[in-house]
């Protein structure tokens, strides 16, 4: 390298110190990965090359040999991955070598706990990229020059990672990027043709571009003038084949798993994945991957997502996100189409009809393979569910056509089990129906135990109808958007009036309408009472055990509904809840006896409250039912 001219040191950004220092220090027990991180840049910088090159013959240079050669040398101690792809101008270093563009960065560090085994995961989620080299050499050295520019455009970026890089302009002959690892002590082994070899083949062997050694003189022949000259060849080290090109059978685990790796740059593995071969009028390779865990930013909306879009080959883009919706945004992989024209554009795409039949047909591809694995490995499934659970559940808003198999793929705590680690499916719940049973019955609370001590399931308990318990934020919405499951309508049990179907029989029936004529009486004279607070009063037929229960009409919102709308300064029509009283219970039987109209007053409005509190209500007015039951209690005690 010739002079360097135009020299400065800058200061890494703070995310970016932040990250060095978490990952010199946590992800030492899985340090060789940054071979693959690094051939895997290589390997997108070529492949960016190509893209480029499809509109602008000249970025080749006259060298359209794009290949990623790795080096070393032992005295030295060094390591060199050199690629002759898209390369990087001044500018460009600056920004992906001293900054990260991802998006809540600062949040994912901010929830580093020092927890050296639990950071270890969450940087996995997040992805280090080109700063894994820090984690063996302590002196990285790049030298790039982007296709096109100027030799004397190259560019030296040299960093020992300790906060600051400097940054020089210098000539640099061949496009494309050179990085030099200047291994710590302790770290010399990877300067070692076997070792390298072995890495390269382990982690990036299923990459398109040749990953390219010279060959090594055979053992005890170092004098030898032939050796030498064997030394001098160069040699293919990994197969240099695009996987998905392959025959399924004839690709094994281990090689899915680390292209997994490969394209999601996710330190976890993969799940389960799904390789077809469509031809026909719509023409497609696709490889779709279902992650083990969720990603740091899977709740970020604007975060990167979608697929390696490759045409007839090429690769086109990263993050295609035209070809999956919203709701399987944690679904990576690769989709090649022989459809779509070379000179694509994010633009294009979003006008070319055979991206929605390409849409149509892998989301499909995908809730297939989701249905496959819920029925085949419900273990794995489990932690799908686990991970992705409630991204999947804003489906059925979004997707109507696929609403029936993103309903099949759900799953819900129930009364059934009575656990809540053991999920049932609406299959499940149907085939256990009772019969005259019409509906599929529902809660939704805050949590589990809210739910499941809920004062509305006693009835179904008597009656062993099972209740699924649903206690996600998002279970109210996602309800609002499912109406019927395999014929039969859902519905939430606190709304509305009760109807049990044939499971009511007509003598049950009979003794429902005598209690509500005996208790007409105390129905009027609380609904005096309550007038401000309820907008009906009735005889119930859920509770067993319970004084009372608030309803809300058929149409109301509920309380989870209620509360987002609220976080997200929407108006929320005020609406008051039917108040159901069990006349059967000791504490309404005596309030029925209760002569003094104040005292009455008082235990309605506290029964009233305590219904409110069973179905995890918050009280308007805690203050005022602390007063009303120490009242009550001191009464007691006197
Ligand atoms: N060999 C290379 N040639 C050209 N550009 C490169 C090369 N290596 C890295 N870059 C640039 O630096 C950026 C940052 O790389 P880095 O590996 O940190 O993150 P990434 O590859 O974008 O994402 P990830 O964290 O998923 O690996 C890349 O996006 C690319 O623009």
């Amino acid at each position: 390298m010739s002079t360097e001219t135009q020299k400065e040191t800058l200061g890494f950004q703070t995310e970016v110190k932040q990250l060095l220092n978490l990952m010199i220090h946590s992800l030492y027990s899985n340090k060789e990965i940054f071979l693959r991180e690094l051939i895997s840049n290589a390997s997108d910088a070529a492949e960016k090359l190509r893209f480029e090159a499809l509109s602008n013959g000249e970025l080749y240079e006259n060298d359209g040999d794009l290949k990623i050669h790795v080096k070393y040398d032992e005295t030295a101690k060094t390591v060199t991955i050199e690629d002759n792809g898209i390369g990087m101008s001044r500018d460009d270093v600056v920004d992906h070598l001293g900054t990260i563009a991802k998006s809540g960065t600062a949040n994912f560090l901010s929830q580093l706990t020092g927890d050296k085994a639990k950071d270890n995961q969450l940087i996995g989620q997040f992805g280090v990229g080109f700063y894994s080299a820090f984690i063996v050499a302590n002196q990285v050295d790049v030298y790039t020059r982007r296709a096109g520019a100027d030799v004397a455009e190259g560019v030296h970026w040299s960093s020992k990672g300790e906060g600051e890089f400097t940054i020089a302009t210098v000539e640099k002959a061949g496009r494309g990027t050179q990085i030099v690892l200047h291994l710590k002590d302790g770290e010399e082994e990877f300067a070692n043709g076997q070792r390298l070899r072995t890495l390269v083949r382990k982690y990036s062997d299923h990459i398109s571009m040749p990953v390219v050694m010279q060959k090594e003189a055979p053992l005890g022949s170092e004098d030898d003038e032939e050796a030498q000259a064997v030394v001098e060849e160069e040699e293919t080290v990994n197969s240099a084949t695009a996987l998905w090109t392959r025959n399924k059978g004839d690709i094994s685990d281990e090689e899915y798993g680390e292209f997994y790796k490969h394209i999601s740059h996710d330190f976890g593995d993969a799940l389960t994945w799904g390789h077809n071969r469509v031809e026909g009028n719509l023409e497609y390779t696709s490889l779709l991957y279902v992650p083990e865990n969720a990603p740091y930013d899977l709740w970020n909306r604007e975060a990167p997502r979608g697929l390696k879009l490759y045409i007839q080959r090429v690769f086109i883009m990263d993050q295609a996100d035209q070809f999956l919706p919203l709701y399987l945004r944690f679904i990576k992989g690769v989709v090649d189409s022989n459809n779509l024209s070379l000179n694509v554009s994010r633009e294009i795409l979003q006008q070319d009809p055979s991206v929605d039949k390409l849409r149509s047909a892998l989301t499909k591809r995908v809730l297939d393979m989701l249905t496959k694995l819920g029925k085949n490995d419900p273990e794995k499934y489990r932690k799908f569910w686990n991970a992705f659970g409630s991204v999947i559940k804003e489906g059925p808003a979004e997707d109507y056509t696929n609403r029936d198999k993103i309903t099949k793929l759900l799953r819900f705590a129930s009364t059934h089990e009575d656990n809540p680690d053991t999920l049932v499916s609406l299959e499940e719940y149907v085939s256990r129906m009772q019969e005259g049973q019409e509906k599929i019955y529902y809660i939704t609370a805050e949590n589990y135990n809210t739910a499941k001590n809920s004062p509305h399931l006693e009835i179904f308990r008597k009656k062993g109808i099972e209740v699924l318990l649903m206690t996600e934020r998002v279970d109210e919405w996602m309800m609002s958007h499912l109406f019927d499951f395999d014929g039969k309508s859902f519905q939430d049990v606190t709304k509305g009036e009760l109807e049990l179907g044939d499971a009511d029989s007509e003598e049950e029936k009979k003794a429902q309408e005598e209690a509500a004529k005996e208790a007409e009486s105390l129905v009027e004279r609380l609904k005096e009472r309550l007038e401000e607070r309820v907008s009906e009063v009735r005889v119930t037929h859920r509770l067993t055990d319970s004084p009372a229960c608030l309803v809300l009409n058929a149409y109301d919102m509920g309380a989870q509904m209620r509360q987002i709308m609220e976080a997200a300064g929407q108006a929320v029509p005020s609406s008051k809840p039917i108040f159901e009283i069990n006349p059967e219970h000791p504490l309404i039987a005596k309030l029925d006896q209760e002569p003094d109209e104040d005292r009455f007053g008082e235990l309605a409005q506290i029964i009233f409250d305590q219904a409110d509190l069973a179905a995890g209500g918050r009280l308007e007015d805690p203050a005022a039912y602390v007063a009303r039951l120490n009242k009550l209690l001191l009464e007691l005690s006197q």
